[in-house]
């Protein structure tokens, strides 16, 4: 339904998105996890042809976006990280202005309005101004412009910003929606939690380009079963850190504040390694001991925190 081929995207010398390919197949949530910074949002621009790419090729259904954008753009909804929606005018009002811009009219739009309405959960505050809602109730219209033209493919750029943990499960569960009837969802966070809850495919990027990409399992046996320890402190250049490490632990990254290590079994081996350190005159002030997830995919990958 997508299929994205070596995406880049420089603005002047700086390169935001770096050699990016994907597809996406119908029925499927696919994410771009990244931290900020990443390109996820310079990806999507491109995707929704808001940004024209420096070399690359993106098809939407079979359709070129450069050749064909007129159909390739149709079969598209787009939900910004930055709120789309008019908030002096009503709810249904937006909705209105939506579909019509996607073609839809009469009878059929205000089927789809109507639709929509529920799906958001606002069809109590249908006439009433978005400008009094909360973030989450702002968030959920943001979703309802992006799928009044029941799109095919559904661009997300970080729907949950601000949103409450209710209005989130909601958004959750209004994106499992879309993919019951066949849509497809690009879906970008730096939350590696909505990733792993949400996503049946996840593309792993960090300044500009893909580093991972696969299923969570698939991810998961990338960084085995193995732990990630960090420890924050002062771990001066004379530390000999080969020879002070215990049996086991491997050195991932070394900087004088900041070491991150990848052993098995983190817990049982940790009062060992911080024995060691602390014999061998380096002062260990924060530790933390990662379980195999996304992040500690993530810091294995690049050495650095995803939330960084
Ligand atoms: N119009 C622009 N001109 C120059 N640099 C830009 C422009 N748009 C984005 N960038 C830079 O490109 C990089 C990628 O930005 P992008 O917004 O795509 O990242 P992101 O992963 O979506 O992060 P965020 O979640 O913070 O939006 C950033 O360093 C950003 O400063």
């Amino acid at each position: 339904m997508i299929e994205v081929n070596a995406l880049s995207k420089q603005f002047g010398s700086f390169t935001a998105v770096d050699d990016i390919s994907f597809t996406m197949q119908p029925g499927e949530v696919f994410g771009l996890l990244g931290p900020n910074g990443a390109g996820k949002s310079t990806t999507i621009g491109c995707i929704s042809g808001l940004i024209p790419p420096s070399s690359g090729q993106i098809a939407i259904s079979g359709h070129d976006l450069i050749r064909g954008p007129r159909a390739a753009k149709a079969r598209l909804g787009i939900v910004p990280q930055e709120l789309a929606i008019y908030e002096d005018i009503s709810v249904v009002q937006n909705l209105r202005y939506w579909g019509a811009a996607y073609g839809l009219r009469g009878a059929k739009l205000a089927e789809r309005v109507a639709d929509v309405l529920e799906v958001i959960g606002l069809v109590d505050r249908g006439w009433d101004k978005p400008k009094d809602f909360s973030g989450g109730m702002k968030r959920r219209l943001n979703f309802g412009c992006g799928i009044v033209q029941e799109p095919d493919v559904l661009l997300l750029d970080e729907p949950t910003v601000g949103v409450d943990p209710q209005s989130r499960e909601r958004l959750f569960d209004m994106v499992r929606a879309q993919i019951v009837r066949g849509a497809s969802v690009l879906y970008t966070t730096h939350h590696m939690e909505e990733a792993e809850s949400l996503c049946d495919r996840i593309a792993i990027v960090d300044k500009g380009r893909k580093i991972a990409e696969g299923t969570l399992a698939q991810l998961r046996a990338q960084v085995g079963e193995r732990d990630i320890i960090t420890l924050t402190g002062a771990f001066g250049p004379d530390l000999a850190l080969n020879d002070v490490l215990p049996e086991g632990v491997a050195i991932l990254q070394a900087d004088v504040d900041r070491l991150t290590l990848e052993t098995e079994d983190g817990p049982a081996r940790l009062a060992r390694l911080l024995d060691a350190l602390s014999k061998a005159g380096a002062e260990v002030r924060e530790t933390v001991v990662r379980r195999p997830n996304l992040e500690s995919l993530f810091l294995k990958l690049t050495g650095a925190e995803l939330r960084a």
